[in-house]
């Protein structure tokens, strides 16, 4: 007897024969993720997020999963919870999370995902592993090619179209290649009436766009207004919203948008780096991200426009992209994201809210 050593290669079955697929999910139970996770353990915690605590754990086979055990799910039933995972769970793409599965049982709603030993992009980027500096030129520019497709992904080929809602780099996660994973894809499809809101479109983190402030809308632009912030924080190193003083924030683009008009991409770029970085991608990377990030959202590009000008190499499209009226001075003061503005506004609503 002869075994066919290549895996899917298809020889030797009857092509005429449908295969039957096997899903990529499965139900756990909640004893297998306590014995998994060590109880949830503290020890075993790996961050918490506006949805719940997110927990390390090892399954009998040996792999290693994420838990991430949601909070606040009262009022989501049990079989709408199951319908909505398996949703999202049939959304495949190499840079998008994988679930493995989930767990309903009395009022715990528990999601399993692949566990991703690079962690977030926002912890190499301000946090934990910051200092250790693992993100070269090479790994930003090729996670922000990745993230890119992952939500082009979305936009434009998942069943149904996904709107992801939340693009911001503790979204991103990190595999063992630092390739992009990005993770919380419409979550708000699992969220019970009006916990989106509290968690993601209470405060302005710098991510969202102003007409997702002003309206609590999201849609797939806004998704591409988050992801300019996020291109622009990758090659910066600096936070979207940032403290100019005590009483001051200044939004990233607003700090960017001025270097660009004087050409002075050099000092835009992560001092983190030393000095290695490719000056052409740096400077792509750096017009993508405003041109994503422009308050008029019909002069932002789509998802697949964006990977499409990260990947193109030509000179002439660098000179497109140079000759663009917003990075010409005068022409596009105004069309950037007036973060500082919004954020006083905020403030003073916050503050009215609170007298
Ligand atoms: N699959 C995973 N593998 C490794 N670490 C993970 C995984 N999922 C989440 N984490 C870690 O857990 C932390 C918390 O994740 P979680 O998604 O709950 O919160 P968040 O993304 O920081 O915030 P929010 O959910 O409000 O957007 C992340 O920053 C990440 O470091």
């Amino acid at each position: 007897m002869q075994f066919c050593s290549c895996f899917g290669c298809g020889k030797g079955l009857d092509r005429k024969k449908k295969v039957k697929t096997e899903p990529s999910w499965r139900v756990f139970s909640l004893k297998e993720l306590h014995a998994a996770t060590n109880s949830f353990n503290y020890d075993n915690k790996l961050g918490e997020g506006g949805f719940g605590s997110v927990y390390w754990g090892q399954l009998w086979d040996g792999s290693q999963i994420a838990v991430k055990r949601l909070k606040a799910w009262n009022s989501k039933e049990a079989t709408e919870f199951a319908t909505d995972v398996e949703i999202l769970a049939r959304v495949l793409h190499k840079n998008l999370l994988s679930i493995r599965g989930y767990c309903v049982e009395g009022q715990e709603r528990l999601i399993v995902y692949e566990y991703m030993p690079n962690l977030s992009l926002v912890s190499h980027l301000h946090g934990q592993h910051s200092s250790e500096s693992l993100l070269d030129w090479t790994r930003r520019m090729n996670i922000a090619v990745t993230s890119a497709q992952a939500i082009a992904y979305l936009h434009h080929f998942a069943t149904p179209r996904i709107i992801h809602g939340d693009v911001r780099a503790s979204n991103v996660l990190l595999d063992s290649e630092f390739e992009a994973r990005v993770t919380d894809f419409g979550y708000w499809k699992l969220m019970p009436d009006g916990a989106a809101n509290k968690t993601t479109k209470g405060n302005n983190n710098g991510y969202l766009s102003p007409e997702c402030i002003e309206s609590g809308v999201e849609s797939d632009l806004g998704d591409v207004y988050s992801f300019g912030v996020l291109l622009l924080e990758l090659v910066t190193g600096k936070r979207p919203i940032e403290k100019t003083n005590l009483t001051t924030k200044r939004g990233i683009t607003e700090w960017v948008l001025p270097l660009v008009y004087e050409r002075k991409f050099g000092e835009i770029v992560d001092r983190r780096l030393n000095g290695k970085y490719v000056e052409e991608e740096l400077k792509r990377v750096v017009l993508v991200g405003l041109m994503c990030a422009q308050i008029e959202l019909e002069k932002r590009p789509t998802m697949s426009e964006v990977v499409e000008m990260l990947l193109n190499e030509s000179k002439e499209k660098m000179a497109q992209l140079e000759a663009y009226p917003l990075f010409n001075g005068n022409n596009g003061v105004e069309a950037v994201d007036e973060s500082s503005e919004i954020i006083s506004e905020e403030k003073h609503h916050q503050k009215q809210e609170l007298e």
